[in-house]
């Protein structure tokens, strides 16, 4: 309690209990009151202590003299005067009138919830019994201002006991008569009533009292004795010795604890005579120990021992103190240091300001964007350069904190760095453009002819314009990489992104400004990226485009591509209009057919179908391999991969559309090697025979830098010497018979250090036995293990009711079988049964098939009731591939009628194409991808739709070569090419 007493409340009492003592004078320094309190100590035996004009009242000296006898004394130390004040001063404090307190045998018990009073101290207290109040009113009225203050007891089971400072009980005002009397220490204070101020009462401790029995209930008085300390010798060396140290650790505490020295202070002015027990009552009154502690020195009447127990509370609290004084001075350490570097920071402000090196955030800023915009001004659209002037005095204007500045800094941050007006000088050199694509990518003649097309329009006009091209094909084609290319051949930057599954329209557009956390769209960053308004940017996978519930980015896409409305493409975030018109938009999609129409109307397809096994191997020998080598790491000298070991990978291995799998046969190959070659002792860095030599080297020439003396040869000649001692010695010790060049002592002096090593370095490597490796048929499979099982081909020679058809998917071309079967047999039980996950277009296109060809059978032998008497099974392996389409209706007819005329096929036979109820054979798709698949399965005649002529014609003359390839009108056509039997053909020849 008495430490929780702010000092200020302490103040206010004390001027109030003592009016004529200055309250400065309360404050003297730590020096004077420490002073006073050993001086009070050294004079121990008079009981007044005089300091100057001021009376310390000890209001029970050891001897049990009482405040009358002060009075005497102090008028015979100082005069009248001085007896006047110290009247006057007593009239306020404590009022020695008759009776005097050991005439109190029975007081008012005061419960004290947080600490005892001790002898010779102040304490206030709240006192909210009314009765109590009352009747403590009462006694100071009837002059007997006295009465007992007693230290609550916890509650039997709480531990408040424990914790000094706990909280005090809420119900003290409940208790009441024999219930509080139970409560109340044996041990307490004969206890001064100062003062009354409402309900806070001042009491002055003045002797110790023993409760003997209760007197009375409510309030509760009670009856007591008067302890006295037991006598003791004062100049017994024991106790001496315990006193001073406790003084000692007092005066060591207060030097660290500001608190302490508040109640020091305090109570030195008050306690008035120093003797040994009221030094032990002092160190225990003032120590912030627990109550108990404190109480059981209250307890105390043996002298020594109360001392011995004062100072195990007062070395206590040093300890505490001394933790204290750690903890301040840590954090205080830690806030000064950031103090100091704000400070440092301000400063360095404030002096770079005043040297102009730097302005303030938002003038830099402003400074900043002019300065971007500044070279391009000229070229800037004017509506632009409007909205930027506007944004930048809108940015003076607003508070550097305030989210609005942000936002507009953003803005203009992504306004200022686009590229208006900038645009990198075109390529209309068409050789120079041909080389470059014909360096990157193998054949895709449709697609280079095309680019070169664009380039010499952009010459003879001289601009471009911005065009949408859309690359269309199975995975692995190089619709990618070829968009590279075009950007290299006509010098401009490059920006790929990808719109697979793209369903937020504000990717493509942006957010409007006023969201948290708005970006611009795609569009917007690209310009960015690139620096450039005519970049090339590739649309990849656009077929794959998603469909989201925030808008259609199809519908954006359009606004984006069409040429006709991107001169004034307008994106959420920028807001104002941008020219996309020089962009060059090149589209990569799988499928076209998945490609929005809107959108496809405003392209231009270039289909890449797949390659066949030549283009593969040039692609593999020319570009996969060089590429896969240099990023190995290999010397071509060291590698040799046969045309055998290629030609074996494409088609056992690699047999997809496109290359992406043969790169990655390519790519586990060469790493393959570069272990092999890496465990055989062979790498790119300097062998450290080499880097030893190296040393040598520089040393030798640092040398001569750092000593150019006059003995320069010598020493030249002497390092030199040296240093070919070092290299014979380093090569002699490499393994082999290599043979090492020895140089005679003059030649190295005339040559240049480093050239020797040079010469050196290069001949160790030449002869550096290196087994060159070797890639072929018979050590393939060690590389890329077993060729993968492929189903494509199922028969060597088809069987009766089954048919070679050519299917086309979003990897490209391949063969598939149609297999018939005879289920059962029987009058009417003409039926047909489809397997083989056949989508609707396909069932259908199956029950045409079946009418045919039983038409068909009916008019070549109108004896055979095949097809009214038999249940026929249809089934298209595989069966877990999904397929559709009309395209296999003549291979269907085929394995029907080979069925019903019990008659296999022609060997190596494909076809396709779709049929009518009536015979006749329509057209169909993806003539290069099914020719090509074809020749990968080994066919030699294709029967092809008469409509698909032109683009069979079109074919590279090497997918067209040694194929047999029969165009139809009709049905009638196929049967005569499928079941012409061998002879037959050949006398048809
Ligand atoms: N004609 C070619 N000449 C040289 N390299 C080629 C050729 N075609 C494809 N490649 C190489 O094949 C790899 C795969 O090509 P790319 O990634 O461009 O395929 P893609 O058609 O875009 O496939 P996807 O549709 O899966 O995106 C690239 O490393 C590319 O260089």
């Amino acid at each position: 309690m008495l430490k929780r007493l702010s000092s200020a409340c302490l103040r206010s009492s004390f001027s109030h209990l003592s009016p004529r003592a200055p309250a400065s004078s309360c404050y003297a320094g730590e020096k004077s009151t420490l002073g006073r309190f050993f001086r009070s100590l050294r004079d121990s035996n008079p009981r007044i202590l005089v300091s100057g004009r001021r009376v310390f009242y000890c209001s029970e000296a050891g001897d049990g003299s009482d405040a009358a006898d002060a009075k005497d004394a102090v008028a015979k130390a100082e005069g009248e005067n001085a007896a006047e004040e110290v009247g006057s001063k007593f009239s306020s404090a404590i009022v020695p009138t008759n009776p005097k307190p050991e005439d109190y045998l029975s007081v008012l018990a005061l419960p004290l919830t947080h600490r005892p009073l001790f002898p010779g101290f102040y304490m206030p207290i709240l006192v909210k019994d009314p009765k109590l109040l009352a009747a403590l009113v009462e006694c100071r009225r009837r002059q007997a201002p006295y009465c007992g203050a007693f230290l609550l007891k916890d509650e039997p089971g709480s531990d408040s006991g424990v914790t000094s400072g706990s909280e005090p009980d809420k119900n003290v005002t409940e208790l009441k008569g024999l219930e509080l009397f139970k409560r109340l220490h044996e041990v307490g204070t004969l206890a001064q009533i100062s003062s009354i101020q409402g309900d806070q009462v001042i009491l002055i401790g003045h002797r110790r009292l023993r409760i003997t029995e209760m007197d009375s209930e409510d309030p509760l008085t009670v009856k007591v004795d008067h302890l006295k300390d037991k006598p003791y010798d004062k100049e017994d060396d024991v106790i001496k010795a315990t006193a001073f140290e406790v003084i000692s650790t007092l005066r060591d505490v207060l030097k660290t604890s500001s608190l302490w020295r508040d109640h020091a202070q305090t109570y030195t002015q008050h306690i008035g005579e120093f003797n040994y027990p009221r030094v032990a009552d002092f160190g225990a009154a003032i120590s912030g120990a627990n109550k108990l502690h404190c109480q059981q020195v209250l307890e105390e009447l043996d002298v020594y021992k109360r001392l011995k127990l004062t100072l195990e509370l007062v070395k206590k609290e040093m300890e505490i103190s001394k933790i204290q004084e750690s903890i301040a001075k840590a954090i205080e350490e830690k806030i000064s240091g950031e103090q100091r570097r704000y400070l440092l920071m301000e400063q360095l402000k404030a002096i770079k300001k005043e040297l102009g090196l730097e302005t303030d955030d938002k003038t830099a800023l402003s400074a900043k964007f002019r300065e971007r915009i500044e070279p391009n001004r000229e070229k800037c659209p004017p509506h632009v350069l409007q909205v930027i002037d506007e944004e930048l005095a809108k940015l003076q204007l607003l508070e550097a904190s305030s989210s609005e500045f942000n936002v507009t800094r953003n803005y203009l941050d992504w306004l200022t760095a686009l590229p208006w007006g900038n645009y990198s000088d075109e390529n209309f050199d068409v050789h120079n453009a041909q080389k470059i694509l014909d360096e990157d990518h193998y054949g895709l003649t449709d697609v280079k002819d095309r680019i070169l097309e664009f380039i010499a329009v952009g010459k003879l006009r001289g601009i471009s314009q911005g065009k949408i091209i859309c690359l269309s094909g199975p995975p692995g084609v190089g619709k990618t990489s070829i968009g590279r290319s075009i950007a290299r051949a006509l010098n401009r930057k490059f920006y790929r992104f990808s719109v697979g599954g793209l369903s937020d329209v504000a990717e493509i557009k942006g957010h409007r400004r006023t969201y948290i956390g708005a970006m611009p769209g795609k569009m917007v960053q690209c310009l960015k990226n690139v620096g450039t308004a005519n970049p090339l940017v590739l649309i990849d996978e656009i077929d794959k485009l998603g469909r989201g519930h925030a808008g259609d980015p199809a519908s954006a896409l359009l606004e984006l591509l069409d040429p006709e409305q991107n001169a004034n493409f307008l994106d959420h975030y920028l807001d104002v209009p941008i020219d996309l018109s020089k962009v060059l938009f090149v589209c990569t999609a799988n499928v076209v057919e998945m490609i929005p129409n809107p959108l496809l109307d405003r392209m231009e397809v270039i289909a890449i179908a797949g390659y066949i096994t030549d283009e593969k191997m040039h692609i593999a020998r020319d570009y996969l391999e060089k590429t896969t080598r240099e990023s190995c790491g290999i010397k071509p000298e060291l590698v040799e991969v046969t045309e055998a070991a290629l030609r074996d990978l494409v088609e056992n291995y690699c047999r997809e559309a496109g290359v992406r799998n043969l790169q990655k046969h390519i790519e586990k190959i060469y790493r393959k090697i570069a272990l092999q070659l890496v465990r055989q002792g062979v790498s790119n860095e300097p062998s450290p025979s080499a880097a030893a030599k190296d040393v040598v080297v520089e040393a030798s020439s640092e040398k001569f830098l750092e000593e150019p003396t006059e003995s320069f040869a010598e020493e030249q000649k002497a390092s030199t010497v040296e240093s070919e001692e070092a290299i014979s010695q380093e090569v002699s010790e490499t393994p082999g018979d290599n043979p090492v060049k020895t140089l005679s002592k003059d030649e190295v002096v005339k040559i240049d250090n480093e050239e020797i090593v040079a010469d050196i370095i290069q001949e160790t490597e030449v002869n550096t036995k290196v087994e060159k490796i070797l890639v072929d048929v018979s050590n393939l499979s060690d590389f890329v293990g077993k060729p993968v099982f492929h189903a494509e081909r199922i028969y060597d020679r088809t069987p009766i009711g089954v048919v070679m058809g050519l299917a086309w998917t979003a990897m490209g071309g391949s063969t598939l079988y149609i297999e018939t079967t005879q289920v059962e047999q029987g009058e009417g039980k003409g039926a047909l049964h489809l397997t083989g996950q056949l989508g609707d277009v396909m069932k259908e296109s199956a029950q045409i098939a079946h009418t045919v060809a039983r038409a068909i059978l009916s008019e070549k032998e109108p004896e055979n009731p095949y097809f009214a008497n038999s249940k026929v099974h249809l089934h298209v392996p595989a069966g877990a591939t999904p397929k559709d389409g009309p395209s296999a209706g003549c291979t269907m007819i085929t394995s029907l009628l080979s069925l019903s005329m019990n008659r296999p096929v022609k060997k190596d036979l494909a076809m396709t194409g779709e049929v009518t109820l009536t015979g006749r054979i329509l057209p169909i798709g993806g003539v290069k991808e099914k020719t090509i698949a074809a020749r990968r399965s080994g066919v030699k005649t294709i029967i092809f739709p008469s409509a698909n002529r032109r683009d069979f014609d079109e074919l590279a003359p090497n997918v067209k070569e040694g194929l047999d390839v029969h165009f139809v009108d009709n049905y009638n056509q196929i049967l005569d090419l499928a079941f012409k039997n061998e002879h037959e053909a050949e006398a048809g020849k």
